[in-house]
């Protein structure tokens, strides 16, 4: 018999709104974008194939509707409480890698936040590079509120605003608005929510003038440096990075086009 189920729909919507960047919208807005195994398998492929996709230099992730994201989906999260140990830990694992694979995505991103981030959500905005919020915008580490933890979002969070403000978060489940969100870290920017799509753009704009390769450097660099003593070893790498990127074509095309007096023509990735 053929398999007449239908496949879900698909949770994201992937457009190109411009030359060199693409948007990744999370399209499940009457549950505001809650995310389940389905998005989140969404999402990691989406990732993985912008990131080998030489026409996009920079990626914007946003939510349709009211909201950015409301986490997990709790759906998902009450069918897995009654799963075994074993299943748990490789869905967890999952997620995890998704979140992973935004953070170390070679391309810069933005997250466009409207609305409500919560739990899960929070980490999505803190996995991308920066994010962009309208000061309608609200934020809160809510997994207590649900009797679990924000395990998975822990080190993004905590990345992006320090170990105090992350631990205040996670225990209060305290929800902040978008004029504390950035006092602390956790967004770049606040803007009027009918001025969000320009402030998006702006920021894109800004990325797009940078070297693609520097940008690439400059991910992988910047991930593997803490807040602490500059060691001898972290001098040395980089050292190591400046001077192996100096030498790049893209490197010379800057200093080119900078002492040329002319826009730099950066070359695909
Ligand atoms: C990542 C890790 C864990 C997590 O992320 S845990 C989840 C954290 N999420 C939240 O705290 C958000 C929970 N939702 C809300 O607080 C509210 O829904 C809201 C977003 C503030 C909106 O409130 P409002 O009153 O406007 O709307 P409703 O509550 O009636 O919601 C409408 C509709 O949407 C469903 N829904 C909302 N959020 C979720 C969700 N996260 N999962 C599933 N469904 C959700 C809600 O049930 C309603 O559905 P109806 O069928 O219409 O009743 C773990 C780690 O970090 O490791």
């Amino acid at each position: 018999m053929p398999d007449t189920t239908a496949p879900p729909p698909p949770t994201l919507t992937l457009s190109r709104p411009r030359p060199g960047v693409a948007q990744v919208t999370m399209s499940r807005p009457a549950v505001f974008n809650a995310f389940d195994e389905q998005m989140i398998a969404e999402l990691d492929a989406a990732f993985a194939q912008l990131a080998e996709d030489e026409g996009v230099r920079v990626i914007v992730l946003a939510g349709e509707g009211r909201h950015f994201s409301a986490g997990a989906d709790l759906q998902w999260m009450q069918r897995a409480s009654t799963a075994s140990l074993d299943w748990n830990v490789a869905d967890a694992r999952r997620f995890a890698g998704m979140l992973a694979r935004i953070e170390a995505c070679p391309k810069p991103t933005v997250a466009r936040v409207q609305g409500a981030a919560l739990g899960g959500g929070v980490g999505l905005a803190c996995a991308c590079d920066l994010a962009v919020a309208a000061d309608n915008a609200s934020f809160a580490v809510s997994e207590a509120r649900f009797g679990i933890l924000p395990a998975v979002i822990g080190p993004y969070v905590t990345n992006a605003v320090g170990k105090r403000q992350a631990r205040r978060l996670a225990l209060t489940t305290t929800r902040i608005g978008a004029a504390e969100a950035l006092a602390i870290g956790l967004v770049q920017q606040v803007v009027a929510p009918d001025a969000l799509d320009a402030a998006v753009d702006r920021a894109v704009d800004e990325l797009l003038a940078g070297g693609p390769g520097a940008q690439r450097e400059i991910k992988q660099l910047f991930a593997q440096l803490e807040v602490g003593p500059i060691t001898p070893e972290v001098r040395e790498l980089t050292a190591q990075t400046i001077a192996r990127v100096r030498g790049t074509d893209e490197a010379r095309e800057g200093f080119a086009a900078f002492l040329g007096k002319r826009p730099p023509n950066w070359m695909p990735q």
